[in-house]
């Protein structure tokens, strides 16, 4: 399998790189970072294309990658489901190309989500803290917004109430930001990876189910799966938890 990389220099991106060198069943054919002509997928064959750059690119390599025909494995964050959207419908003019965009690809994280989502029912509060080094561009991580969307399902399907706050008064932000009814607080800390804490309470206990990303190569075992399946996966994905056994 040929692969190219885009945001091939940054923080996830070169491991991303060292992992498909050391992978037998793979090539790295293209490593592109920021100013790096993006046509080097296409002159050099890439048939899958792994995006660790920027919300605000993202997009526009994705439109780049569906027109040519080449699979896309996508890490960078960023995607409501204006964006998804976006991607269904030019995905529906290249119905053979896949693109897996996944909030997390480390198998901790894909966990914590699963094992929050079937807790949620089970208590009356839910909130979620996320934790990150300072340089991260976007908040809520992709990671919390998507653990806040499984919860919050899960909490539809059971036909959960909302969950309860009385707070009246507050200054702006002291509750977090809410997605579909989940409070998310973001922390952005200088020695951090990547953490996340979902905390549940019922009456008389609390259940915190937490995970903590200490390396970035945490998330290249995911990536190669991602990237070994994506052309078994035509059309769009969203999680990797869906080319798990899980
Ligand atoms: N899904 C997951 O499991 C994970 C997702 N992420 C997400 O991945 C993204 C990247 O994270 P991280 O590696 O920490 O960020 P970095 O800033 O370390 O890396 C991004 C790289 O992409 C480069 N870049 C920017 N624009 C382009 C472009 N148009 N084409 C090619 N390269 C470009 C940047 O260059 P320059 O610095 O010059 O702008 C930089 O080298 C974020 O959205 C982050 O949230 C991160 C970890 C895990
Ligand atoms: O920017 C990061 O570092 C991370 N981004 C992803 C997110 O926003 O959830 C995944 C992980 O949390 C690391």
């Amino acid at each position: 399998m040929r692969v190219g990389v885009l945001g091939a220099r940054g923080k996830v991106g070169s491991e991303v790189c060292r992992a498909v060198e050391g992978a037998e069943d793979l090539a790295l054919v293209a490593a592109i970072d920021q100013g790096d002509p993006i046509d080097a997928l296409v002159s050099e064959g890439a048939q899958v294309v792994v995006d660790f750059t920027h919300p605000d690119v993202v997009m526009d390599s994705l439109e780049f990658c569906i027109d040519h025909g080449i699979h896309a494995v996508v890490g960078t964050t960023g995607f409501d489901p204006n964006r998804l959207d976006v991607l269904g419908g030019w995905l529906g003019s290249s119905p053979a190309t896949g693109v897996l965009i996944a909030p997390n690809f480390s198998i901790g994280a894909i966990l914590m989500m699963r094992f929050a989502a079937v807790a949620a029912p089970f208590y009356e509060s839910v909130e979620i803290v996320e934790l990150h080094h300072p340089d991260k561009a976007d908040a809520p991580s992709g990671t919390a917004r998507r653990t806040a969307e499984l919860v919050a399902a899960a909490r539809r399907e059971a036909g959960s109430p909302p969950v309860p706050d009385a707070t009246s008064t507050s200054l702006e932000g002291a509750r977090g930001a809410v997605v579909d009814g989940i409070h998310i607080h973001g922390l952005r800390i200088r020695g951090l990876v990547a953490h996340q804490e979902v905390v549940l309470g019922g009456a008389g206990e609390t259940l915190t189910i937490r995970h903590d990303s200490l390396d970035r190569v945490s998330f290249t075992p995911g990536v190669l799966t991602g990237v070994r399946q994506i052309a078994d996966h035509p059309g769009l994905t969203v999680g990797l938890e869906h080319f798990l056994d899980l």
